[in-house]
């Protein structure tokens, strides 16, 4: 393994995406710092060879002191507020916490001299697209705040990145499921609401059931379909675009994370139902608000791009990932 150039920063490393992204730095060679403030994220999801400092990243005295002080080179940017419907109830919370947070810490990076950056964006920044599979190119309008928090950050990135010495890559995750392979961090988050996740804790015995939402969409099978990607192969694109980044110190890219595959509900609840080989019970119901009849990536930007290719293209397999993980909680919860 090369020596790393400098110990790198993630926020919300404690939470599900970001404590991967940890495993992935970790094993990669890369010293990490973790800062986060617990909202939705665990203490002991963070392994205890990574840094762990307790703190928001709107923080801008702390930040300032944590990069000072652990010399950080680059920032991998986790840390916000996830739920699409509480973004429509409560706007402000996620431009205070998405856009607003963002904005503190990408000045405290320029301040302290940091170069790179890597930010989590999302599909959500599309809305409804005209055409499926999604290029980055595509217009963006976002059809909630939480799409809107994201894409005002991308902005302010682009136009950092343009006037003041640092590169970024803003990374749009399309759905996200499934858990650590090798078993040491999963999707632990209470009051989930990603359709994988509920399905495996209707396994696990967590929920009666799983709700259908919607079964009139414009899809083969009139259930929504979303292009799932595997956390770690997530999680190991982050580490890639970083080489990119310091390999490439003028360019900046905003890439789609996906596998340019959509799976229906249905088909989801039929490979859970695959893999325990016991069928969950499915509940047809209405529409939920504000949901795309079709989300699947164009991915050709980041595999031209970055060396990454994906391990783990299989959704039977992130679904037996994601559901050893519910049963190590369901276990833990017992004990
Ligand atoms: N889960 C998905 O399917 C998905 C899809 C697209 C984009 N994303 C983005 O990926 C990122 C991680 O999402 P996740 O699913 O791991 O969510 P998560 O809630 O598990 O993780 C977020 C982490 O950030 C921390 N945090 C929140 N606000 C903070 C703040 N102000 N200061 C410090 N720490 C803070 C939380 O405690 C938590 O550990 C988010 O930015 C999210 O918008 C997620
Ligand atoms: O109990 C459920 C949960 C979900 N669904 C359906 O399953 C599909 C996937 O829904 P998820 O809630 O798992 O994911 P979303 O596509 O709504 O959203 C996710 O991906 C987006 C980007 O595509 C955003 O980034 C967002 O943060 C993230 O939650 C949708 O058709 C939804 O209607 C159900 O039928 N029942």
């Amino acid at each position: 393994m090369r020596p790393k150039p400098f110990p790198v920063l993630v926020t919300g490393g404690a939470g599900y995406i970001g404590s991967h992204a940890v495993l992935a730095l970790l094993d990669a060679g890369w010293d990490v710092v973790v800062l986060d403030n617990l909202t939705t994220g665990f203490r002991w999801a963070v392994p205890e060879t990574a840094t762990f400092v307790e703190g928001d990243v709107s923080d801008m005295e702390l930040v300032g002191r944590v990069l000072g002080e652990h010399g950080i080179g680059a920032i991998l940017h986790f840390a916000g507020s996830i739920i699409v419907p509480e973004s429509v109830t409560d706007p402000l919370k996620y431009y205070r916490n998405n856009t607003a947070a963002s904005r503190a810490l990408i000045e405290a990076a320029i301040v302290a001299g940091v170069p790179h950056f890597i930010f989590s964006s999302t599909a959500a920044t599309y809305g409804i697209p005209d055409e499926v599979p999604i290029r980055e190119d595509m217009p963006n309008r976002p059809i909630n705040p939480y799409g809107q928090s994201k894409l005002m950050t991308e902005h302010m990135l682009r136009d950092v990145a343009a006037a003041l010495p640092m590169n970024f890559c803003a990374l749009r995750y399309f759905n996200v499921a499934g858990a650590d392979p090798a078993g040491r961090s999963g999707q632990s988050t209470a009051g989930a609401t990603h359709l994988i996740k509920i399905a495996v804790e209707a396994v696990t015995g967590k929920r009666p059931h799983v709700g259908v939402f919607g079964t009139d969409y414009a899809t083969p099978d009139g259930t929504g379909v979303r292009d799932y990607i595997h956390v770690s192969d997530l999680a190991e694109a982050h580490v890639a675009a970083l080489e990119w980044l310091i390999e490439n110190p003028q360019e900046s890219r905003i890439m789609n994370c996906g596998y340019g595959r959509g799976y229906s509900v249905l088909e989801v609840l039929d490979t859970v139902d695959r893999v325990t080989n016991n069928p969950i019970v499915r509940k047809l119901e209405t529409r939920r608000a504000g949901d795309p009849d079709l989300l699947v990536a164009d991915n050709s930007l980041i595999l031209k791009t970055l060396p990454w290719r994906p391990q783990r293209d299989d959704l039977g397999l992130i679904v037996q990932h994601a559901l050893a993980w519910e049963r190590k909680l369901a276990e833990r919860a017992e004990s």
